[in-house]
C-alpha cells in the first residue's frame, strides 16, 4: 500500500474568530529547555548559515541558535558565548573529533546549556553510543538529537536519553539525499507522527518556504523550527557574499555537500546562491509579525492557540 503524505504546502489553517485588539498583544515567545525564546525559529546549525557572529547575534536578541560542528573549537566558543553572559549552544557529530571535543569540555568543566547531535539519519547504533555518551558525561546540558523522521525513531531517541528531537529528512532546499537514496518524507506528516510519538519537545527541521509554514509546523505539534534557505542571503549570515552581473547573491551550502566535505565523497547536498537581502532585522520583525498575525487567527494570545484549529489539507 502506497500512503499519502503531506508538505506544508499541501495544508491551510482555518481561521477562528481573534479576540484581541492588536496583533501585538499575542505572544511568540516559547519555553525551550531551560531558557524561554522570543521565536520558536531558529537558523540551521549549518557554515554556510551561522558563524559565531551570528550565534551571538541570535542570542543578544533572545532568540535560540545553535552553532555548527565544522572545524569549529567548542570550549573556545562555549568560553566566550558564557564569558558574555550568553548561553552556550553546540552541535556534535558522532566520530573521536566529537568525543574528543566533549572530553575537552568535560576536563574544562564548562557545560554548554544545550548540545545538538547532528547526523542525516540519528536512527542509528552511532547516534545511540553519543547520545548516551552525552548524557553521561554532561548531564547539565539540553540534548537535541536529530535528524529523524517516525515515531519508531523518535521514541528510541528519547529512550537513548534525548531531552528534544529535531525532525526532518531530505526536507531541505539544498539536500539532494532523496534523489540520491530514495529516502524522504514530507515535514507535516513527519512532524505529526514524531510528535504523537514522544513527550519530549520536537524541533521541525527544513522545508519552510513561507512565513506561514511556522503557524503550520507548530499547528502539527512542533516546539521549535529550524530554518536553514530562509536566513541564508543576510549580512549576518555566514555564507559569503557573490557578485554577478552587478546583483548579489550569498553562497548557501549543504553540510553534506562536496563544498564543505571537501571532497565528493558520501555527497548528499549542494551548493546554491540565495538572493542576498542586506540586514537581517527585517527579516527577524517580520517573522515575529507574521507569527503574531498567525496567532490572532487562531483566535488566542500565544502560540498554543495555534495547537487548537482545524488543519484542512489542499488538492491540488
Ligand atoms: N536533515 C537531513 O535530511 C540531512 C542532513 N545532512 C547533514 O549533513 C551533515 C553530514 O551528515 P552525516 O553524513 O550523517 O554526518 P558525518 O559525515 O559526520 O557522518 C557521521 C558518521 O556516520 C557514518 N554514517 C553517515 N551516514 C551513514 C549511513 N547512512 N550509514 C552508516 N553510517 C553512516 C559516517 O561514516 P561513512 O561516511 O563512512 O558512511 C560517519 O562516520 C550533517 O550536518 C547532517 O545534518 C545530511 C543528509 C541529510
Ligand atoms: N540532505 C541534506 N540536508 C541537509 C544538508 N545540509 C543541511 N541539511 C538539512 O537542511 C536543513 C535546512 O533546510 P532549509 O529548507 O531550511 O534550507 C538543515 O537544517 C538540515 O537539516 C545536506 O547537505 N543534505
Amino acid at each position: 500500500m502506497i500512503k499519502t503524505e503531506f508538505n506544508y504546502g499541501d495544508i491551510y489553517l482555518v481561521p477562528k474568530k481573534t479576540l484581541v485588539d492588536s496583533r501585538k498583544e499575542c505572544d511568540t515567545s516559547v519555553q525551550f529547555g531551560p531558557r524561554r525564546f522570543e521565536m520558536p525559529i531558529y537558523p540551521a546549525n549549518m557554515k554556510s548559515v551561522v558563524d559565531a557572529e551570528t550565534c551571538e547575534y541570535f542570542a543578544r536578541r533572545g532568540w535560540f541558535y545553535t552553532m555548527h560542528r565544522f572545524n569549529v573549537d567548542a570550549v573556545a566558543f562555549c568560553c566566550d558565548m558564557q564569558s558574555k553572559g550568553l548561553f552556550a549552544s553546540i552541535s556534535m557529530g558522532v566520530n573521536e573529533d566529537s568525543y574528543q571535543q566533549l572530553r575537552e569540555l568535560k576536563a574544562a568543566g564548562i557545560t554548554p546549556e544545550y548540545i545538538t547531535v547532528d547526523v542525516a539519519n540519528a536512527w542509528c547504533v552511532k547516534a545511540e553510543r553519543m547520545i548516551k555518551y552525552i548524557k553521561a558525561e554532561l548531564p547539565g546540558s539540553f540534548l537535541i538529537g536529530g535528524n529523524i523522521a517516525t515515531a519508531g525513531a523518535a521514541r528510541d531517541l528519547q529512550a537513548w536519553g534525548c531531552d528534544a528531537v529535531k525532525a526532518g529528512i531530505a526536507g531541505g532546499r539544498v539536500c539532494i539525499t532523496k534523489n540520491k537514496t530514495g529516502f524522504h518524507r514530507p515535514m507535516v506528516s513527519t512532524v505529526l507522527d514524531v510528535v504523537a510519538a514522544v513527550t519530549i519537545p520536537v524541533v521541525a527541521d527544513g522545508g519552510i518556504v513561507e512565513h506561514g509554514d511556522m503557524a503550520k509546523a507548530i499547528n502539527c505539534g512542533a516546539a521549535m523550527i529550524m530554518a536553514g534557505s530562509l536566513f541564508a542571503g543576510y549580512d549576518e549570515s555566514a555564507g559569503e557574499i557573490v557578485e554577478i552581473d552587478g546583483k548579489h547573491y550569498k553562497e548557501y551550502f549543504g553540510s553534506a555537500s562536496q563544498f564543505n566535505k571537501g571532497a565528493y565523497v558520501n555527497v548528499e547536498g549542494k551548493k546554491i546562491l540565495v538572493e542576498y537581502k542586506g540586514s537581517i532585522d527585517k527579516l527577524l520583525n517580520e517573522l515575529q509579525e507574521d507569527l503574531q498575525s498567525s496567532i490572532s487567527y487562531a483566535g488566542g494570545t500565544s502560540l498554543v492557540a495555534l495547537t487548537d484549529v482545524e488543519r484542512i489539507f489542499v488538492h491540488r
